[in-house]
């Protein structure tokens, strides 16, 4: 089977990276893997545990060692998690290794988005949670940017017209 470069996704907390990647790596007979998801496996427990033990950085640590493994495989579609961009490494070695894809989405979509689920401690301790997407996305959106070789809207997208978008991104014809 041929082998595809690999497929970074990148982008905030709600924009989809985990949703689209899975479904993407199926489409293109690529391999799925999600750093989050990762961490957990190789630590037995969820996100919030490791933030809780040791704190933020201890998780960045964690993530960073995980991007630059999973990044050096072959034929993979990665999801990141919505910080991992902001390593000057990881931006290194994400843009220097495959396509990379900023996922967008407006803070209200992300509030939308992220509204049920309790395992990103982020927005689980805040208050304010619009407050802190903005803040994110602020210090974010020029990192995602920095790196992107494509930027994809997700506001008001079905999973479907997203990854179509990317496949023709993907699939264009290239000049000679
Ligand atoms: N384009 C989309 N349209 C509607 N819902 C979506 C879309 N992309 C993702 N979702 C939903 O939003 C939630 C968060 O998606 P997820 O893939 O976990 O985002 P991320 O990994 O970027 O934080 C999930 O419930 C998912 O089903
Ligand atoms: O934005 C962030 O800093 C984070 C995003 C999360 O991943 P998703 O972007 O997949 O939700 C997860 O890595 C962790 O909770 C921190
Ligand atoms: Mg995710």
């Amino acid at each position: 089977m041929a082998v595809h470069p690999n497929i970074y996704l990148v982008g905030p907390m709600g924009a989809g990276k985990t949703t689209i990647g899975r479904r993407l790596a199926a489409a293109r007979g690529m391999d799925f893997v999600d750093s989050d998801h990762e961490i957990e496996a190789r630590t037995g427990v969820d996100i919030p545990y490791i933030f809780e033990k040791e704190g933020e950085a201890g998780f960045r640590r964690r993530e960073k060692q995980i991007i630059e493994e999973l990044s050096a495989r072959q034929n993979i579609v990665l999801a990141t998690g919505g910080g991992a961009i902001l390593d000057p490494d990881n931006r290194r070695v994400l843009a220097a290794r495959g396509t990379v894809i900023y996922l967008h989405a407006s803070v209200a979509q992300q509030l939308v988005r992220t509204a049920r689920a309790s395992n990103r401690p982020l927005l689980q301790q805040a208050t304010d949670r619009r407050a802190v997407l903005e803040q994110l996305l602020r210090i974010r959106d020029p990192l995602y940017r920095e790196i992107a070789d494509l930027v994809v809207e997700t506001d008001h997208r079905s999973a479907r017209a997203v990854i179509r978008e990317i496949e023709a991104f993907l699939d264009r014809p290239k000049a000679e």
